[in-house]
């Protein structure tokens, strides 16, 4: 099987600006020498103590941050990867509609495609009038039901979720936790990070467990996850 997307020794690296305080210059490489394949329509869990890198991987994926060593291929043009991540997204002087229908047309929809589908966003936002208000009105729990709300409707090929089932309201993660089933059981590329080894056991067909920026097992969810339960406390940040 092709897969869809190839990471070949990937490496990123951050290099804070320096303080007054703190005069080294210090690098941190938050990837490297990473090697993955993600394969079109699979399920694919990502587990690792906090620092292990998984948010700035979903960057990566989401062409967010460029990589400072290695390659990234995708086995076909055009493949739309939309991250669901608390933090992540929207023009705080836009309105909720106005970066949803902006966040569909960078996904590739056309303005039209975005909007018929605008009154469903808004219904499944649950956001009422602050839909029409500037995000940066928003409390971080709104910020996630339109990002939600949005992802659910511009269809991205590979969808990526950065720890964000479960939170918000006990409605809303109801109801967002019944969407993303919904595209978990169709044949969309999934990646997910939790925290919680249940969530990716129940979710994933895959999994991986990332620490210092390196996958050290990959597999079966059961598996991998009993591996990092009691692998990772002789690991420090
Ligand atoms: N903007 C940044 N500048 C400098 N270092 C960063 C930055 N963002 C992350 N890092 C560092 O990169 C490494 C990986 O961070 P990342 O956020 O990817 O980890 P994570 O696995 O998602 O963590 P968590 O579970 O806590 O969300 C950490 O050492 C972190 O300190």
């Amino acid at each position: 099987m092709t897969p869809l997307i190839t990471l070949d020794n990937v490496g990123l690296c951050y290099r804070p600006q320096r303080t007054i305080f703190s005069r080294t210059k210090k690098e941190i490489w938050a990837l490297r020498g990473l090697n993955l394949q993600i394969f079109e329509g699979e399920k694919l869990g990502i587990i690792g103590r906090n620092g292990c890198g998984k948010s700035t991987l979903m960057r990566v994926l989401a062409g967010i941050y460029g990589i400072d060593e290695g390659k990234m291929l995708f086995s076909r043009p055009n493949v739309h990867v939309e991250l669901l991540s608390l933090g992540v997204g929207f023009e705080g002087n836009l309105t909720g509609e106005e970066n949803a229908i902006l966040n569909g047309m960078l996904m590739g929809k056309s303005r039209g495609h975005m909007l018929e589908r605008i009154d469903k966003i808004r219904e499944f936002s649950g956001l009422g009038d602050f839909f029409d208000y500037p995000v940066y009105t928003y409390s971080s729990g709104m910020n996630l039901r339109l990002g939600f709300s949005v992802a659910m409707e511009t269809d991205p090929d590979v969808l990526l979720i950065d720890e964000v089932l479960g939170v918000g309201d006990e409605v809303f993660a109801a109801k967002s936790e019944a969407a993303i089933k919904e595209k978990f059981s169709s044949n969309r590329t999934v990646v997910l990070i939790s925290h919680d080894a249940e969530t990716i056991k129940r979710m994933c067909g895959r999994a991986i467990w990332l620490e210092k920026g390196q996958i050290l097992a990959e597999g079966d969810p059961g598996e991998v996850a009993e591996k990092y339960h009691t692998g990772a406390h002789q690991y420090k940040i």
